[in-house]
């Protein structure tokens, strides 16, 4: 089912959370909204979900004008950032709940053997949730969003709680179980690293805004705005003065397009971190400071010749 915002408006007294937004999200797209703490990423799931009303502008799932639909009736279903599971029901209440009236006994029972399969909750059902970990409350969740074989999924942040390897299996996880579904998502995150992985297409969001949207490939190498360039990749693109290579305005310098060795700029490394397969090194000149990676470790105050490979901007701020 296809989401379509049109020139959607959220006032909350003098803020606007969400500031004319435009966006088309096509059927079965893995859609992903980045932006920084505040920049109206939930506010704008909690209007597709229709459990926040907006001042003004339409909201279309497949081309039908939901502005006014109550929540229930959307077929959209939400994986919110703590899970929201009910703490006195057991894992297989709270998956059913969503279909406990709508539903015959049976197609229920086929439907919780399949996804408690499916996402490796088989042994859990009988659990409640504060005896299971941050993963499994994360599947869980996932189980009971599913259950309702919803048209569009909202996905709030629904991986902030884990830790780093689990996040990485919760997004391969999240990807096939919305690719086997085809399910249109729209996944909210402030985590760069799980945008890129993750979106069919991105936007990037700030102030209640649309800033730029995307392929995570094109945004990475192309950010039409100082805004993006600093706030996309990880790290992020390194925003300086252009007079250093004779622009006017703001330039961005991604770390794998500093080279270090030979060039025409000297600097000075501050900083040191070890990547693993590389290491991310600042870099002090001419009263800025640049993150650059680097095949091999550097010391802390070692003088280094370097040029830049390719440069974005220059951006008037
Ligand atoms: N019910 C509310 N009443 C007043 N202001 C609100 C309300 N809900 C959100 N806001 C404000 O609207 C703006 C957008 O909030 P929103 O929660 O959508 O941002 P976000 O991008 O999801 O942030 P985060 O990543 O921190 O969750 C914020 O400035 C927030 O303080």
């Amino acid at each position: 089912m296809s989401v379509e915002l049109r020139s959607v408006t959220k006032q909350y007294d003098k803020l606007k959370a969400l500031d004319q937004i435009n966006l088309k999200i096509e059927k079965g797209e893995f859609f992903v909204i980045l932006g920084p703490s505040g920049s109206g990423k939930t506010t704008l799931l909690r209007a597709v979900a229709g459990l926040e009303r907006v001042d003004s502008g339409n909201i279309l799932l497949e081309g039908r004008d939901v502005t006014e639909v109550p929540p229930h009736k959307r077929e959209v279903a939400m994986v919110f950032q703590n899970y929201a599971l009910y703490p006195h029901k057991t894992v297989l209440e709270n998956i059913v709940m969503p279909v406990e009236n709508q539903l015959d006994k049976r197609e229920i029972l086929r439907r919780v053997e399949e996804l408690s399969s499916r996402l490796k909750i088989d042994a859990l059902l009988g659990r409640y949730p504060s005896e299971l970990s941050g993963g499994q409350q994360q599947r869980a969740a996932l189980a009971r969003a599913l259950i309702k074989r919803p048209r569009v999924f909202l996905m709030d942040e629904p991986l902030s709680n884990l830790d780093a390897i689990q996040r990485i299996s919760a997004r391969k996880l999240i990807r096939e179980v919305q690719r086997e579904n085809n399910v249109t998502t729209l996944y909210v995150t402030h985590d760069q690293i799980e945008a890129m992985a993750l979106a069919d297409r991105v936007a990037v969001m700030n102030n209640g805004k649309i800033i730029q949207v995307g392929t995570p490939e094109e945004v990475y190498s192309n950010a039409e705005s100082e805004f993006v360039a600093s706030f996309f990749g990880n790290p992020p693109t390194s925003i300086i003065d252009g007079k250093i290579v004779g622009l006017e305005g703001k330039i961005g310098v991604r770390p794998e397009d500093v080279e270090i060795g030979d060039g025409d700029l000297k600097g000075q490394i501050t900083d040191v971190e070890f990547w693993g397969d590389r290491y991310l090194v600042y870099v002090y000149f001419a009263d800025e400071e640049i993150r650059a990676f680097h095949h091999k470790r550097l010391k802390i105050g070692q003088e280094i010749r370097f040029k830049f490979k390719k440069i974005s901007g220059p951006w008037n701020s």
